[in-house]
């Protein structure tokens, strides 16, 4: 195993330091380390984070590797700087057995680029009439904790209670899709000004703020954990702030695109702006970062949804909801918070690795702990080229525009995944 002796980098946005990496550890943070074995890394400008952990990817495997696969999404993931992921359940087959989930768990194993940790759906075939072996999946081999049926709502709130119930037995999490069926039938992006001005059919706010009212009551009522995937209104923000003050066990993600693009988008009819929930309003956005910050919303999750060209090149109304977001949050993230390194390793990395109880992710590097890090050029910038993507998918709503940041190097367990900016296998 080879040594790495980072020199002069910045621990989370701190004072310019040494690292040195040895036997997939930390094994000595401090000025002037000398390793005569260890490959040198100059660190000089760049700053060392934690490795990000993603609590929302889908991979598409098993069932649509023509549009990604666990290895593709784990190198994306890794370019990211991403050093451990959860993949949705809303694969084909579904992964609502512990036959699934442990192929996915095993795939990424066999990979090696992040830790994969697969997300179990709650009702069978995502179907929501029944629930899904649960205990069957926290037994696995993938020892599950986190349950999803992402891309579609628990609607059915005996079910959800029933699930809630269920996961409580081994400190498990519902994470919901917040949507309304009823009050979204057709609907085709934000509803508001610009819906009405376009002539599509609007995804009110409300469809989403219903839903998380109605679950952080239910969490409440069951004492069990609540997450509310890809938060996306201003009215969402204020129900999960009073149930938080009241003590509900719940914890909320935010995607990139919800922080950065707005309904507006729409105008172009490009599909590759569609996406569930809908790009919403500046307001939205303003209350969404404020939120970020004061930590009513605690991690930033990128919902990485691939999709092939023949769902996504085509009219808006047919075109799949979903949009890449690996190789691009940490860029996205620096745009929206600037350099604020503890509040993005907080967001991206801690928090998330908690949640999901990633023992060894998460961490700050200091002597002794795993050395999952990723290495961050902040006064780099880039231009989003769809086609240098490592993803098999092209559909990033960030085509050509210039973001900062550049990921260096990334770490997984002491072995780079990353370097120079490029995957290593
Ligand atoms: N976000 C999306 O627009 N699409 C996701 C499903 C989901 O996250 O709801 C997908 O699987 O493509
Ligand atoms: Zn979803
Ligand atoms: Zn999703």
């Amino acid at each position: 195993m080879t040594a790495y002796l980072i020199t002069s980098v910045s621990v989370v946005g701190a004072a310019p330091t040494d690292l040195l990496i040895r036997d997939g550890v930390v094994a000595e943070v401090g000025p002037g380390l000398s390793a005569p074995d260890a490959t040198v890394i100059d660190g000089t400008g760049l700053v060392a984070l934690p490795g990000l952990v993603d609590l929302h990817t889908h991979l598409r495997e098993p069932g649509r590797e023509d549009a990604e696969t666990v290895e593709s999404g784990s190198r994306a993931a890794a370019l990211g700087g991403y050093t451990a992921v959860c993949a949705m359940a809303n694969t084909s087959p579904v992964a609502d057995t512990a036959g699934v989930v442990e192929q996915v768990w095993r795939l990424g194993r066999e990979a090696g680029l992040v830790d994969v940790q697969p997300i179990g759906a709650v009702t069978v075939g995502l179907a929501g009439e029944r629930l899904a072996e649960l205990g069957a999946m926290a037994d696995s081999a993938a020892r599950v904790r986190i349950f999803s049926d992402d891309g579609h709502c628990v609607a059915d709130p005996k079910l959800m209670r029933r699930a809630l119930e269920y996961v409580k037995a081994f400190d498990g999490i519902i994470a919901q899709h917040a949507e309304e069926p009823r009050l979204t039938e057709g609907a085709q992006m934000h509803e508001g000004e610009v819906s009405t001005r376009l002539g599509l059919i609007g995804w009110p706010a409300v469809a989403e703020e219903a839903i998380i009212a109605r679950d952080v009551l239910l969490a409440e009522h069951v004492g069990s954990r609540l997450h509310v995937c890809h938060v996306s209104t201003a009215g969402s923000v204020e129900v999960l702030r009073q149930a938080k003050a009241r003590g509900v066990r719940v914890t909320a993600e935010v995607t990139p695109h919800h922080l950065l693009l707005t309904d507006e988008r729409a105008e172009s009819y490009d599909p590759v702006f569609k996406v569930n929930p809908p790009l919403r309003t500046a307001a939205d956005i303003a209350a969404l970062r404020a939120a970020l910050a004061d930590g009513v919303l605690d991690v930033i999750a990128t919902d990485h949804a691939p999709h092939a060209v023949e769902d996504k090149e085509c009219e808006w109304a047919y075109a799949r909801p979903g949009m890449l977001g690996l190789e691009t949050a940490l860029s996205i993230a620096l745009e929206v918070l600037g350099p604020r390194w503890d509040l993005i390793a907080e967001r991206m990395s801690r928090t998330p690795a908690r949640i999901a109880g990633l023992t060894g992710h998460g961490i700050d590097p200091a002597p002794g702990v795993p050395a999952n890090l990723t290495l961050v050029d902040p006064s780099a910038r880039r231009t989003i080229e769809p086609t240098e993507l490592a993803s098999r998918s092209r559909n990033t709503p960030y085509a050509r525009m210039t973001l900062p940041g550049r990921i260096v190097a990334t770490f997984l367990r002491g072995e780079p995944t990353v370097l120079d900016g490029k995957a290593v296998n």
